[in-house]
């Protein structure tokens, strides 16, 4: 159970995020949707700390992490995993090491230093690899990789977190179509298979609607639809857009089905931010 109170950040004069309440009541799959600059990465920096919130409460199991401080913090940021666009690898480390580092709050200052992994968390990392089809990677360098095999380690490096949340910022915003699925279905089997709650920042309506439970739509800082894919209806899309009557849906989109209709990703990005 998470629950969102009246959560709001302040840039100076610039409210990104506008006392947002909301509930979380059993696992899901969450996707956040809403124009550039609607206050979707701020939202979802701020459940972690890497925003530091002006005002408001995230209460998780009826604690508040966003008040936790010290090891209570380190410990809460651990079991927030966090997936980010860029990816976030360490380039020149190989892939196992990588996916390894997921592992270094948990363990000692002595031993996080020493970049010291027992066999039991190798293992893991590789059973991890093995689970986003990539352990044919493991000894390269992350570098090497393509973009979605890249973001695929980053899920894996996720899930060595043992995460108890899962935050995705624009996760396939980097991705072409078919490597933007395939990281859509690992993030959405983290969910059907652990249980996990994954709240995910989507620009393209199309891949929330197909992998979302429920769909949270933003506009300048507040929450204007919270629904399911069905109840997202072309009027409720113009008001989280901000779109004109004749805004087309496809335009937002970025699938396989979607852009085989001449639309090419650069355009589709473009048209949802
Ligand atoms: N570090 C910052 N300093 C000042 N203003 C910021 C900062 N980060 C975000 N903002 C502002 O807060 C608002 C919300 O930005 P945010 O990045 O959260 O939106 P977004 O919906 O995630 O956009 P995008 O899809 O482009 O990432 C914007 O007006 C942005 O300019």
């Amino acid at each position: 159970m998470i629950e969102f109170r009246n959560v709001r950040k302040e840039f100076g004069q610039v409210v990104a995020v506008k006392d947002v309440s909301f509930t979380i009541d059993r696992p899901m799959m969450v996707g956040v949707i809403g124009r550039s600059g609607a206050g979707k990465s701020t939202f979802l920096r701020i459940i972690n700390h890497l925003t530091p919130a002006t005002a408001g409460e995230v209460f998780i199991d009826g604690r508040n992490v966003l008040a936790l401080r010290g090891r209570a913090l380190r410990r809460w940021q651990r079991d927030c995993a966090m997936i980010f666009q860029q990816f976030n690898l360490v380039p020149r480390l190989d892939v196992i090491t990588n996916v390894m580092l997921g592992r270094l709050n948990g363990h000692g200052t002595v031993r996080s230093l020493f970049n010291i992994f027992g066999q039991q968390d190798i293992a893991d990392g590789l059973a991890a690899l093995e689970r986003l089809g990539i352990a044919d990677q493991a000894m390269k360098r992350a570098e090497a990789l393509s973009g979605g095999q890249q973001q695929r380690v980053a899920i894996a490096r996720a899930l060595m977190q043992e995460p108890m949340l899962v935050l995705a910022d624009e996760p396939i915003a980097s991705l072409d179509p078919l490597n933007a699925e395939i990281v859509m279905k690992a993030l959405r089997e983290i969910h059907e298979r652990d249980g996990k709650t994954v709240i995910c920042n989507l620009h393209t309506l199309d891949t929330a609607r197909t992998y979302c439970d429920r769909i949270i739509g933003m506009r300048e800082g507040e929450i204007v639809f919270d629904g399911t894919a069905d109840q997202l209806t072309q009027g409720t899309v113009r008001e989280i857009y901000g779109a004109d009557e004749d805004l087309n849906e496809a335009a937002t989109s970025t699938s396989l089905e979607m852009t085989a209709t001449g639309e090419t990703e650069e355009r589709a990005s473009a048209a949802a931010g």
